[in-house]
């Protein structure tokens, strides 16, 4: 199968990401074969394909999860391939889970907080300085509207509902204020109109920094991001503009059928 390569003209180079023949094995399973890909600075990028073609496990490799059985991720120009999560998170690269990952016992403010104190390598103490705590308390009022959660800043977390508790994710994901973010199903779970909600939550927040996701909504798909990649058994079958995808005959055989011709 051909693939597609439009480079979608986003930003100059270098690249935010850059995949250069990533695989992953497990024993004798081939799972991810030869993955070469750009996101470029301020690209909005989908990974699509049938279940179990690769796709959380391509994520596991970038943000330092699982480690390359080859091939090589650059994040910038410095390689992060095998690195520790920590330490590419440090570097500028964010991800969420597909599960919802937040401290149900603290308030929505008190979860962001936390998110800035990690970015700042700070600890639960009772001496800090000053100017810290209010540098720290500012950053998680500011996350606190950019995710629009101020009417429940003292809610608990685990008594938001799941669409907010997905927010508040969010707002976690960038208290490191990551230059690439990565959201596996952020969609997962919502009904249409909390689905609707989040992509235009995203769109907003992935301003200046370049995001790359997995989803299964192709309505979110189709509509948030600038380029769609397309994994089938471990490899990149196409990369294109959601137009260039739609159109893609080979795309739409071996797997989108009518939902994208629609
Ligand atoms: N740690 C592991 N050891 C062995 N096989 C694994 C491991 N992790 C994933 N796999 C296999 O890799 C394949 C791809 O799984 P992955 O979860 O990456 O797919 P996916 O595209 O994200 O699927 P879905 O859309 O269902 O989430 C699957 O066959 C899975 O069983």
């Amino acid at each position: 199968m051909s693939a597609v390569n439009s480079i979608h003209p986003v930003s100059t180079s270098p690249a935010a990401l850059t995949l250069r023949n990533v695989s992953k094995s497990f024993g004798e399973a081939h799972i991810i074969r030869g993955v070469d890909l750009e996101l470029q600075r301020g690209e909005r990028h989908a990974f699509i394909g049938p279940n179990g073609a690769g796709k959380s496990t391509l994520f596991h490799l970038i943000s330092g999860n699982f480690k390359p059985s080859a091939g090589e991720i650059l994040l910038g120009e410095v390689p992060i391939g095998g690195l520790s999560p920590e330490r590419i998170n440090r570097m500028g690269l964010a991800r969420s889970f597909q599960i919802t990952n937040i401290f149900p016992r603290l308030s929505v403010f008190e979860n962001l907080r936390l998110g800035v104190m990690q970015r700042f390598g700070m600890q639960y103490t009772l001496w800090r300085p000053i100017s810290q705590y209010r540098k720290v308390t500012a950053l998680a009022e500011q996350l606190l509207e950019q995710v629009r959660l101020v009417r429940h800043r003292d809610t608990l977390g685990g008594e938001l509902s799941y669409s907010e508790q997905r927010s508040l994710e969010i707002g976690m994901t960038l208290a490191s204020d990551p230059k690439v973010l990565l959201l596996d199903e952020p969609m997962a779970g919502m009904s249409r109109e909390e689905t609707d909600y989040t992509a235009e939550l995203l769109r907003e927040l992935s301003v200046g920094r370049s995001l790359m996701i997995v989803e299964h909504d192709m309505d979110v798909v189709f509509s948030l991001c600038d380029r769609i990649s397309v994994l089938v058994y471990g490899q990149v079958v196409a990369t294109g503009t959601p137009e260039e995808i739609r159109n893609n005959a080979q795309v739409q055989e071996a797997y989108l059928g009518k939902e994208v011709a629609a």
